[in-house]
């Protein structure tokens, strides 16, 4: 289903051993984990399993107690500015967007990284910053074509329907030309077919080049979605594997449900309370503003 043509595979990420305490509380202990060239990656675990403050060790927000993390090859600076111009991207659990900026103002931010005119350049405004800028520009435009969101460019942020924030700083993320991108629960709180089209998005994302690594609730969602899915319980790595491995395993089925695994609920089950929930009006408990 996600196979590539491409042939010689290479590691992009490479987390090793990383160890995260806050005071007597071990968040993360001794995990490792590396994304490849082409895959798409998923990091599942129940509510404070740790896999955001994984994510915040990869992309240089903590520094890890223990272990290191590679990029390429190279270990990464714990800044995350520096982990940014290096080549990883990320988005957050709560949308983070300038909700009074254009949409296209909003991934003109995310190429700061990638511009090279200095200070005095951009004050005087002179020919390389003019350049610079017009090449900016047309990339982001490229960027809105990409997610489908050109023609609300002019946009404020705040005026986009849920799903499309979600996209948009998906689009940001992608503005610092990533050769992976961290995806922190891209879908919490999308309806099905805003899922539907995020999926397709990071499966053309894939297609792009970008490595991924993503964190998400929705079983479905990252069982289709990824090549391999590493499942974090009580901060350790229970177990990684195909889709098929992982969602069979039934320690990984124990840690979600708090008890044995007794039978999974059958799809038509799954089909009749999604009926119910479409069906239902009023039942989204998005909030207009999310955090
Ligand atoms: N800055 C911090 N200081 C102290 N404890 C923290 C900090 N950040 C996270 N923790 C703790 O570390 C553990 C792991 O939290 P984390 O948010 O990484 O889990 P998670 O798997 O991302 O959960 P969720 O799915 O609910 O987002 C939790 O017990 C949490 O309370």
């Amino acid at each position: 289903m996600n196979t590539m043509t491409t042939t010689a595979t290479t590691t992009v990420l490479d987390a090793s051993d990383v160890t995260m305490r806050f005071g007597g509380l071990t968040a993360v202990r001794s995990v490792s984990l590396t994304v490849n060239s082409g895959e798409i990656v998923g990091l599942i675990g129940p509510n404070g399993a740790g896999k955001t403050t994984f994510f915040n060790c990869l992309t240089g927000l903590y520094v890890p107690t223990e272990g290191k993390v590679s990029y390429k090859g190279t270990v990464l600076p714990p800044k995350p500015h520096l982990v940014t111009q290096a080549g990883i991207a990320r988005t957050f659990q709560n949308i983070r967007l300038f909700a009074n900026m254009t949409v296209l103002e909003n991934v003109l931010v995310g190429r700061h990284t990638r511009t090279k005119e200095g200070l005095w350049s951009a004050l005087l405004r002179g020919p390389g910053f003019k350049k610079a800028e017009a090449a900016s520009h047309e990339r982001a435009m490229e960027l809105l074509e990409f997610i489908g969101l050109a023609h609300k460019a002019d946009h404020l942020a705040r005026n986009l329907p849920y799903g499309e924030q979600r996209k948009l700083e998906i689009a940001r993320a992608l503005a610092s030309e990533p050769g992976l991108l961290l995806l922190d629960e891209p879908t919490a709180g999308m309806n099905p077919q805003e899922t539907r089209a995020a999926e397709e998005l990071i499966f053309a994302i894939r297609d792009q080049g970008i490595a991924v690594l993503v964190i998400e609730h929705d079983m479905r969602f990252i069982f289709n979605l990824c090549d391999r899915v590493a499942c974090l319980v009580q901060g350790e790595k229970l177990v990684e594997g195909t889709p098929e491995t992982v969602q069979s395993d039934e320690r990984v089925i124990a840690a979600y449900l708090g008890t044995p695994f007794e039978g999974a609920p059958g799809a038509e089950e799954v089909a009749e309370v999604e009926a119910a929930e479409a069906a239902a009006p009023g039942t989204d408990s998005r909030t207009e503003d999310p955090k």
